[in-house]
């Protein structure tokens, strides 16, 4: 049991590490050529586990970046670097790895604590298979219980204080708009251009919570389910793109699902939880 803070934080560094290489164990085939590399804290410990492969297994395979801090995770493992932009169309990654801010029973997850959301999007609905690597801090019954700080959203910054209106109007719990401080005056800038709002909601209700409740899960009394959020905010003039990942699993890319076909929790005793859709 850790009692620090400083053999807390080992803690969780050991336990995002132990994911990550048991992902990419059990995910990412030596037949594979197309690699999706997310964004985060966590994939660093995916990149490590690949290279750790070394150039026999890796250099027939492109990996495909969530942005700029894991385009320089990839140069830096002199991994292949590819973008998505080149994927041809009709082609799709074989997997793509990547981290979540907080993750409920039904694998719904937060993404976007490091303002990459709208280019993992692209990526992990890219992917044949989209693969989840965390520590245990980020298992949760719903979505907004242990991440306080809000879904992150993207959006154009023109549009910024009307989908802040919206937002609270949709009863958001004072939505913000990132700052970059200290280490940049004013919004965070993503790496398409964009600024990043935080919106806290009531924790979300899983779909399958309001069948046979009483609850009807469309914000009327302060009561979302995923999904009917979801839909509603990707709706507001002005945003990008949303970070809640959410559907019925990561292979649904034509219905623009985003879930992924398996969790990778590293538990503080050492353990890895592998969670599924059906588990
Ligand atoms: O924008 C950032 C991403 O969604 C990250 O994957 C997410 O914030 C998790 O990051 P970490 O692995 O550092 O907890």
């Amino acid at each position: 049991m850790a009692t620090t803070a400083e053999e807390q934080a080992k803690l969780v560094e050991t336990s995002k590490r132990l994911a990550a290489y048991q992902a990419v164990k059990d995910h990412l085939l030596p037949e594979y050529t197309r690699i999706g590399i997310g964004s985060g804290s966590t994939v660093v410990y995916v990149v490590e586990a690949i290279a750790e492969l070394g150039p026999a297994v890796t250099s027939k395979m492109a990996f495909y970046p969530t942005g700029s801090q894991s385009e320089e995770l990839i140069e830096a493992a002199a991994l292949n670097l590819q973008y998505i932009s080149k994927l041809p169309a009709g082609q799709q990654l074989d997997v793509a790895f990547d981290g979540a801010d907080e993750v409920d029973d039904d694998l719904n997850l937060i993404k976007g604590g490091g303002a990459c959301l709208w280019q993992e999007k692209i990526v992990a609905a890219s992917a044949k298979q989209f693969v989840c690597v965390a520590d245990f801090r980020k298992l949760s019954p719903r979505l907004g219980t242990a991440w306080k700080k809000g879904i992150p959203i993207e959006v154009l910054p023109m549009a910024a204080p009307r989908v802040l209106d919206e937002l609270q109007r949709m009863g958001a719990q004072n939505p913000r708009i990132r700052l970059g401080l200290p280490g940049k005056a004013g919004a965070i800038v993503t790496d398409n251009g964009m600024w990043i709002i935080d919106a806290p909601f009531a924790p979300l209700l899983l779909p399958r919570e309001i069948e046979s409740g009483t609850q009807t899960g469309n914000g009327s009394n302060g009561a979302w389910t995923v999904d009917a959020l979801a839909d509603g905010l990707i709706k507001i003039p002005g945003v990008a793109e949303i970070g809640l990942f959410y559907g019925k699993n990561g292979l649904e890319v034509a219905s623009g699902a985003q879930k992924p076909v398996a969790a990778y929790f590293g538990m503080a005793d050492g353990t890895v939880e592998v969670r599924t859709p059906s588990s």
